[in-house]
């Protein structure tokens, strides 16, 4: 009988995670590897909220990337249930994948993340990988790809990359299925990620609804679906009815804004995403509550699921 647990001699599997500065295009690489959108990225750092599994199938290896939301010094309560559970999946993986842009030079702030992966994970093997190389001249690329040898030490591989363009990702698609052991599949070939679909809408719904946005307002908004139900009068269509959390009655202008135009985008380039998705026609009802400082209340934290 055939399974998925069935694979040829010498298959290779296993977990890979990015670690590196926020806005450094880990979510951009997940999705590029997986083919399919599965992490929402957004142009303001700290945008990942929890771990998202995508799962790439090839012949001979099936690689699990997890997006985590990334190390970085903690402000709210979130901030530092978020580092818990960033430093368990890192302590878990079989490799690292530290991402440096071609176009920033490496800082402090690549230091201190470097050092707290190797106090979570002290045997994890780490690969360089030099992201956003379309955003970069030939010789920068050089001399970062020489800047990130060099801070990781040893005989670290380095590859460039760029997601945007797709780049050079069958490269570094093989460097990490040779850098994995060998193993069993871990999930069946039809699926791209173990999210489950009313997190993968609340996801792309938080995506339209953070575009543009700046400061702080970023960190305020969580997303949550209520409800999927099949229209009563429409077979085809699905209603969603999904929920904007914001932290202050303030900012309730600033997500919907003037005559409510931007509330509208938001509805609009949500529901295109979620139609690509789910392969459904659907209606989006969107709403939006102040749920007072959620990220620094337990109780607000535990009903929005971190
Ligand atoms: N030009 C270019 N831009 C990229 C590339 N990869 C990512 N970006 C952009 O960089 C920004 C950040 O990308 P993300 O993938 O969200 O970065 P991240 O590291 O996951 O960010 P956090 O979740 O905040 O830690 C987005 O605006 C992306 O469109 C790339 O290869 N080329």
């Amino acid at each position: 009988m055939s399974s998925f647990t069935d694979t040829p001699e010498g298959f290779r599997s296993g977990f890979v995670s990015f670690v590196g500065r926020p806005n450094t295009g880990k979510s951009t690489l997940t999705n590029a590897l997986v083919g399919e959108k599965i992490a929402i990225t957004a142009n303001q750092p700290e945008t990942t909220r929890h771990p998202i599994r995508g799962i790439v199938h090839r012949p001979e290896a099936q690689v699990i990337v997890v997006d985590t939301p990334g190390l970085h010094k903690p402000r709210t309560l979130l901030g530092e249930r978020l580092n818990e559970i960033v430093k368990d999946t890192y302590a878990d993986v079989d490799l690292i994948g530290f991402t440096v842009p071609a176009d920033e030079k490496i800082g402090p702030g690549d230091r201190w993340i470097l050092e707290n992966l190797r106090t979570v994970a002290p045997k994890t093997p780490i690969l360089g990988i030099v992201t956003k190389l379309d955003k970069a001249s030939k010789d920068q690329v050089g001399a970062q790809l020489l800047a990130l040898h060099e801070l990781l030490g040893g005989d670290a591989e380095v590859v460039p990359v760029s997601a945007a363009d797709g780049t050079q990702i069958d490269v570094l698609l093989n460097v990490i299925t040779s850098l994995l052991p060998e193993g069993p599949k871990f999930y069946p070939d039809d699926h791209v990620t173990d999210e489950d679909t009313e997190k993968r809408i609340s996801e792309l719904i938080r995506e339209a609804a953070l575009s543009g946005l700046k400061d702080e307002l970023p960190h305020s908004v969580a997303v949550e679906v209520d409800e999927i139900l099949p229209n009563p009068e429409n077979p085809k269509r699905l209603d969603i009815h999904a929920i904007i959390y914001l932290e202050r009655e303030g900012q309730k202008s600033i997500i919907m804004g003037k005559d409510n135009r931007r509330m509208g985008r938001i509805i609009h380039n949500a529901r295109q995403e979620i139609i690509r998705l789910l392969g459904h026609n659907v209606f989006l009802d969107l709403r939006i509550k102040v749920l007072k400082n959620w990220q620094s209340d337990p109780k607000s934290l535990g009903r929005l699921g971190f």
